[in-house]
């Protein structure tokens, strides 16, 4: 199997205070991935680390067959990434928006306004191109955040809680996206609380007090903990 991101005796301590613990766990190419964990389980720092904005204390990272200390840009250039304070400007329009973030990834005029016209027309945003972005609503702010962090043909997207506080036709819609990325073989880590998300991944990685206690398919990790859903599995994994 070839793997998109491997992730090998990961540890990264604060101080003394240890937030990922020697954990390793590997991505298939084109796979729907859900790092799953109560708030603190070190999610957010894992992942920040398989980005290569942050630097591990211990163990190694390697993003599409690229060591992420050796070669932080590459890895960079083949990330979407989405974090939980992804940063749009509130004071310019989704259009202006899309613009500013094709011109920080290197786009010629000419890709940024092709790349425009489709990320508008498949997020849902035409007619709304001049909408000032402080007037959206925090769905529409996360699809222009996710349509941002695909300007550069990413083959990994990465979604750090990105359906968090937002109703659910929109939660449902982002998740049609998602599914959409997926399939063209993009390969998706996502971090959610929502375990009917979850349900729909290929696979499901718990996480606790930066130790990563199960990683498998919905349906193997079911099967192992006689539950009948993620979110039965989610209760028993963290009440062991
Ligand atoms: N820069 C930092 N300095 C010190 N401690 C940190 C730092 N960043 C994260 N931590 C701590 O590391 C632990 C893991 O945090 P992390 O954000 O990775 O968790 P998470 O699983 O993503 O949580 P959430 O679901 O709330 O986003 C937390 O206890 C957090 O306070």
């Amino acid at each position: 199997m070839e793997y998109a991101i491997k992730v090998e005796g990961l540890t990264k301590r604060f101080g003394e205070f240890v937030a990922v613990n020697d954990i390793s766990f590997s991505i298939p190419k084109g796979s729907l991935f859900a790092l799953l964990g109560p708030n603190g389980s070190g999610k957010t720092t894992t992942i920040k680390i398989i980005c290569g904005v942050l630097r591990a204390t211990k163990g190694y990272v390697e993003v599409l067959g690229n060591d992420v200390l050796k070669y932080p840009e590459q890895v960079k250039q083949n990330i979407g990434y989405v974090s939980q304070k992804f940063s749009l400007y509130e004071d310019l329009t989704i259009e202006e928006n899309i613009e500013f973030y094709g011109a920080i990834y290197g786009l010629s005029r000419d890709e940024i306004e092709e790349k425009k016209a489709k990320l508008l027309k498949f997020f849902g945003f035409e007619g709304r191109e001049k909408s000032l972005v402080g007037t959206l609503s925090g769905g529409m702010k996360q699809k222009l955040a996710f349509a941002c962090a695909t300007l550069h043909n990413p083959q990994i997207l990465i979604l750090d809680e990105p359906t968090a506080g937002v109703d659910p036709i929109s939660r449902k819609e982002y998740w049609e996206m998602i599914r959409v990325f997926s399939q063209s073989g993009v390969t998706v880590l996502v971090t959610t609380h929502y375990m009917d998300e979850a349900e729909r991944c290929d696979y499901v990685a718990f996480m606790f007090n930066g130790i990563l206690k199960e990683v498998d398919t919905p349906a193997n990790v079911k099967t192992k903990y006689s539950s009948h859903s993620i979110e039965d599995v989610f209760v028993k994994v963290f009440s062991q």
